[in-house]
């Protein structure tokens, strides 16, 4: 793609697959990461062991640790950081952000404390700026990107021209990128379901059985749908790739980090081990307090968020914790 530049902002699993996919298009990549292993490794093995185990990486991507030099003339930063880490990472890009750059967020949850969306943090850290920012979500997995395997995502953002640039910039024959102005549906459904996988993959590690995680799955969704709707979300957002689909991959994947978590917490398991045995970001935790005190602050009936954060955070059993579910007060079913 001509003369367009990107800077990939984190090396972990999602911007390595990310910055891969762009550099085997042919556009000029560099993958930047705070580890400098991490990025040594990549440049010398092709393969980011921790975070991308098996994955060949272009020898057209330039992985570096020099924030600066990634930057330096970028059309496009997408940031591959935990949500968490966000506000930190634009930080430091600050000094160096020009107006015409685009940044594409792919972070996805809520920043605790503040409990606000990443598109909010990106307008407090830099306001004048706010109609570059953009979000990429929808169900995909970096293990599945990064083997090249068909994949459908979702941009939204502020500017229809700055989605369409997006747009053109990350498609390709195997990944196909929608627009959906909804910025408020996109962010929420590609966080909140995270909540939803990790109670699935209780219900797994309980070992109970396929009607359980559909019912909750199901009912998953109209809650997640419910606060977005309460914060200004379109209904119609959480029944496509951001909202249904990532909640479709996400809730029963092997490769789900949320999912994975859920099982190893039915299983007994701690959240403190269940973190150390995931090594990566499991986003959903710190999701579902951040949900559990919106829901709370609204006046949102959110009952599977509710009885997760007391899991993760109380000491609830799962059993009692799903008890409680199947045995509250009766009710009809759609109502949003
Ligand atoms: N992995 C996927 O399949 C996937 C797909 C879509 C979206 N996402 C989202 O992308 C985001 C990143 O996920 P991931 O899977 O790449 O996580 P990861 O755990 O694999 O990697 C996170 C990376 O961020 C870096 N990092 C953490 N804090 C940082 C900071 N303050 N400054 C700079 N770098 C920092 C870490 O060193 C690591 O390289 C998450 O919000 C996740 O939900 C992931
Ligand atoms: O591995 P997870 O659970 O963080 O999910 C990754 C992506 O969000 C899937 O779309």
């Amino acid at each position: 793609m001509g003369s367009i530049k990107v800077a990939v902002l984190g090396a972990g699993s999602w911007g390595t697959a990310l910055s891969n996919l762009l550099a085997q298009k042919g556009v000029n990549t560099v993958l930047w990461g705070r580890d400098a292993a991490v990025i040594e490794e990549i440049n010398r093995e092709r393969e980011n062991k921790r975070y991308l185990p098996g994955v060949k990486i272009s020898h057209e991507l330039i992985a570096n640790a020099d924030l600066e030099f990634a930057l330096k003339d970028a059309n496009f930063l997408v940031a591959a950081v935990p949500s968490q880490a966000f506000r930190d990472l634009l930080q430091k890009i600050k000094p160096y952000f020009k107006p015409e750059q685009i940044l594409v967020n792919t972070a996805k949850g809520i920043e605790e404390g503040s409990l606000l969306r990443m598109s909010a943090v990106f307008t407090e850290v830099l306001p004048e700026h706010r109609d570059n920012y953009t979000i990429l979500s929808g169900p995909s997995h970096a293990e599945e990107v990064g083997r090249g395997i068909p994949t459908a995502i979702v941009v939204s953002g502020y500017s229809p021209e700055k989605l369409q640039e997006v747009q053109e910039l990350f498609s390709t024959e195997y990944f196909r990128v929608y627009t959906n102005d909804d910025l408020t549906g996109v962010e929420l459904g590609g966080s909140l379901k995270n909540i939803i996988a990790i109670a699935s993959g209780i219900c797994t590690g309980l070992g109970l059985g396929d009607n359980t995680r559909a019912a909750l799955v199901t009912r998953g969704l109209i809650e997640i749908t419910r606060l977005g709707i309460k914060l200004g979300a379109r209904k119609e957002t959480f029944m496509g790739l951001s909202g249904l689909g990532d909640l479709f991959v996400t809730a029963g994947s092997r490769h789900s980090r949320n999912y994975k978590a859920g099982i190893l917490i039915g299983e007994g398991k701690s959240l403190e081990e269940t973190q150390k045995e995931i090594n990566m970001v499991v986003e959903g935790i710190r999701t579902t307090r951040a949900a559990y005190q919106l829901a709370k602050r609204l006046g949102v009936e959110m009952p599977i968020t509710e009885a997760l954060y007391k899991v993760l955070f109380t000491g609830l059993s799962p059993r009692e914790g799903l008890f409680g579910l199947m045995t509250r007060a009766k009710k009809e079913e759609l109502n949003f």
